[in-house]
C-alpha cells in the first residue's frame, strides 16, 4: 500500500465543481483505500498572474496504485473534467499534481518526486500542513517551511467541498 499527496487546483467555471468532481474520481477509483481531504484555499495565481483566482485543496491518499500508474489516473482526471493545456501555468478548469508519494525520489521529466516546485508554494504547502504537520519533504520538515512561508493572497475558506 502506498501513501501519496494530491494537489488539486482549478480556476476556470465551476472551481468547486471541478474540484468535488476529481475528488469523487479518486474516491471511487478500486484502488483507493482510503482519502482524506484538506479545507478549501482560495490563492492569488502564481507564476503566470493574468488569470483569475484558484481554489486550491489537497488530498492524502492510500492506494494500491503505484506511481506512473497514479500519474496515468491523475492525467484521466484532467482529461474527463476537459483540462487544456495552453499557457505554462494558465488557466485550467483542474490540475492534479503528485506532491509525494512514500518516500520515493524520482527526477525523470514525466514524473518528479517530491513534486519540483511544491516547498515555495504556499498554496500546495498550507493545505498539505493542514492533512499532516508531520510531513517530510526532501529531508526538510514541512512544520519549517510553513512557518517561513509568505501567506498573503492565500484564504482558508470555511466550506469545504462537501
Ligand atoms: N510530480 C508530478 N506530478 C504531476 N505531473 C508531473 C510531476 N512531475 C512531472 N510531471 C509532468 O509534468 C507534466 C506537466 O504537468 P502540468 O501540465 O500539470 O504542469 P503545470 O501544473 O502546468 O505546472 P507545475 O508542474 O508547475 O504545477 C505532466 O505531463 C507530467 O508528466
Ligand atoms: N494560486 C495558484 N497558482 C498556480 C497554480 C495553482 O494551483 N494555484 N498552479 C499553477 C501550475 O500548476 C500555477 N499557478
Amino acid at each position: 500500500m502506498n501513501r501519496t499527496y494530491l494537489s488539486l487546483g482549478s480556476n476556470i467555471g465551476d472551481r468547486r465543481g471541478h474540484l468535488r468532481d476529481a475528488c469523487q474520481m479518486i474516491q471511487q477509483h478500486p484502488q483507493t483505500i482510503a482519502c482524506q481531504k484538506s479545507s478549501l484555499y482560495e490563492t492569488d495565481p502564481v507564476g503566470y498572474l493574468d488569470q483569475d483566482t484558484f481554489l486550491n485543496m489537497a488530498v492524502e491518499l492510500d492506494t494500491t496504485l503505484e506511481a506512473y500508474g497514479l500519474l496515468a489516473f491523475c492525467h484521466e482526471i484532467e482529461a474527463t473534467l476537459k483540462r487544456k493545456r495552453v499557457i505554462r501555468w494558465g488557466p485550467r478548469s483542474i490540475d492534479v499534481d503528485i506532491l509525494l508519494f512514500n518516500d520515493q525520489k524520482s527526477s525523470e521529466k514525466e514524473l518528479i518526486l517530491p513534486h519540483p516546485r511544491m516547498k515555495e508554494r504556499g498554496f500546495v504547502i498550507l493545505p498539505l500542513y493542514e492533512l499532516n504537520p508531520l510531513l517530510m519533504i526532501d529531508g526538510e520538515p514541512i512544520e519549517t517551511l510553513y512557518h517561513h512561508l509568505k501567506t498573503e493572497g492565500i484564504r482558508k475558506l470555511d466550506q469545504g467541498i462537501d
